[in-house]
């Protein structure tokens, strides 16, 4: 549209938050969740604005700034940011993720087989953002349009030449994304989540086949096949589909794994291509076999590494370098993570749907141990129906393997963003109730460690799982261990006071 490219080429800025208007920016108006970004219109027009963008004009005050009126005011958002950074994406390998877990750990493995192999590298994701030269938290895990085209930018001028990037339903659903060049698109799952956001599960899957449309005809969209949602998704794309399994079948996936080994601290594996792949860069790769190994644990990060290793090749990365890679890779922070403390083996991971809580328990099988106790926070401010569906695959879990489950809303360890509603607690504790579930509740996360050290010894398995709420748990469980052993110097037994005062 000329009126927006001529209007870009004369703005300082772009932003859809009239408190961050800066003179001669371009304020986008949305009409948002919450609020009306036009009944901000004349703030931002006080503070410099150079013109309002709007989908619903009527709703603007007079203005003596232009206003130019688009179709959908989201989508003009990425349009105007990727042109003021001059888009970025096109100038960059740049790998999508989606899907509903194993996006954190998949772009960081990409960033680290890319940072092996000498390539200057970028990320953004739920955890940190990597812009070639520095690296710092997120806020989402996609972020506002504006920002990854700015992240994006940062990235050129650091000569980064290969990032990955985490693609949320919620980013594909608000346009975040929108005019973002890809050089491959990865899928690596899909099980009930964000039913908040979405509405129902038939929602939330459309919103993430919504990703196809992101990609050109020739990008490689990398997708696992066995999963039963992955093949609904891409049953009429007719792109450039590379198919990715594990379980050796040529027929089955295009790349697949077979798995040679899988133990507490990691597997071993063989990645077939099956068929001749055409990478990025216009090389042919014919079929031949390659030997990985891996040091973190879980089936679900053989796929996981699967797909990262199968964008790694098709970004014309040699094979010989991205097994090396893999073996070095470390887990990302709360996927995951084994630790030990006295004789007691802890798993903590940040499980929040059905899915995620399936792959714990499903690796929690190669464990040697003698008695399961497992701590889960309830998700604050996601809705009843996550809450609900945790339950039941934690109940579905305990009909089958015993153990102690412990449940906590973490009201003293959740910000206001996460809090736990009266409706998620009890949807959460109604399921466990109604599918006849053991289990103790009590509200703090102190607590709910305490009475789970109270109750495992030497030998037995301690699971931490739960996002935001069990995000300080291995903090808080270490401060209790500390004070037991500095306390139990003074004294032969001794439990601490508020174990002993725990609510039901
Ligand atoms: C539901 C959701 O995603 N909301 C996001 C969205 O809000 P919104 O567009 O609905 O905006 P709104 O708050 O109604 O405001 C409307 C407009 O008025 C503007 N405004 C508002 C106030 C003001 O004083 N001035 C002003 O101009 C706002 O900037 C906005 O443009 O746009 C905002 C700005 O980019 C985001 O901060 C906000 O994310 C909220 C905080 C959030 O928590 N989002 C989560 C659910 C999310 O996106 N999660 C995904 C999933 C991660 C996963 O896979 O687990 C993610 O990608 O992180």
């Amino acid at each position: 549209m000329q009126a927006l490219d001529d209007l870009v080429a004369r703005a300082t800025g772009i932003t859809c938050y009239s408190g961050e208007v800066c003179p001669g920016n371009i304020f986008v108006a949305i009409r948002g969740r919450i609020t009306d970004g036009n009944s901000f219109a004349t703030a931002a027009a006080e503070r410099g604005a150079l013109a309002i963008v709007s989908d619903c004009p009527e709703q603007l005050p007079p203005l003596k700034i232009p206003i130019i009126v688009v179709a959908n005011a989201r989508l003009a958002l990425a349009e105007l940011a990727a042109a003021f950074y001059n888009n970025p994406s096109r100038r960059m390998s740049l790998i999508g993720v989606t899907g509903s877990n194993g996006k954190t750990t998949i772009t960081c493995m990409l960033e680290h087989i890319f940072t092996q192999n000498g390539l200057s590298t970028g990320l953004i994701g739920t955890v940190r953002v990597n812009n070639g030269k520095t690296t710092f938290p997120s806020v989402l895990t996609t972020p506002d349009a504006v920002s990854i085209q700015q992240y994006l930018s940062q990235m050129i001028k650091n000569k980064v030449t290969h990032a990955a990037m985490e693609v949320s339903a919620q980013g594909i659903d608000m346009h975040r994304v929108a005019n973002v060049s890809f050089s491959a698109g990865i899928l690596s799952n899909i099980c009930a989540d964000h039913l908040d956001f979405h509405g129902d599960f038939a929602s939330y899957i459309n919103a993430k086949a919504k990703f196809l449309n992101l990609l050109d005809t020739k990008t490689p969209f990398i997708v696992n096949i066995s999963d039963p949602y992955c093949q609904t998704i891409v049953r009429n794309f007719d792109g450039n589909l590379v198919t990715t399994a594990i379980g050796y079948s040529s027929s089955r996936a295009d790349i697949s794994a077979t798995v040679t080994h899988l133990s507490t601290y990691g597997s071993s594996f063989d990645i077939h291509i099956n068929k001749p792949l055409t990478t990025n860069g216009g090389h042919l790769l014919m079929p031949q076999k390659y030997c990985v190994a891996l040091a973190i644990p879980g089936r679900h990060n053989i796929e996981n590494a699967l797909l990262a290793a199968v964008a790694a090749l098709l970004h014309d990365i040699n094979p010989a370098k991205i097994t090396p890679a893999l073996a070095s890779f470390r887990s990302v922070e709360r996927r995951m993570n084994v630790f030990h403390l006295g004789g007691i083996t802890v798993i903590d991971d940040t499980a929040l749907n059905p899915g995620s809580i399936d792959a714990v328990f499903d690796t929690i099988g190669a464990f040697r141990y003698n008695r399961l106790v497992v701590v889960n926070a309830i998700r604050g401010r996601r809705g009843p129906a996550i809450n609900a569906a945790n339950a039941a695959a934690l109940a579905g879990r305990q009909r089958k393997i015993p153990f102690e489950l412990i449940v906590t809303s973490s009201v003293d360890h959740v910000g206001a963003a996460d809090i736990v509603t009266g409706e998620e607690k009890m949807a959460f504790l109604t399921t466990l109730n109604t599918l006849k579930t053991e289990y103790t509740y009590t509200s703090t996360l102190p607590n709910a460690l305490g009475i789970a050290l109270n109750r495992t010894m030497p030998g037995d398995l301690l699971v931490l799982i739960g996002a935001q709420g069990m995000d300080a748990g291995r903090q808080v469980l270490n401060e209790l261990v500390n004070a037991y052993n500095c306390h139990s110097q003074n004294s032969s037994s001794y439990l601490p006071p508020a174990w002993s005062t725990v609510g039901k």
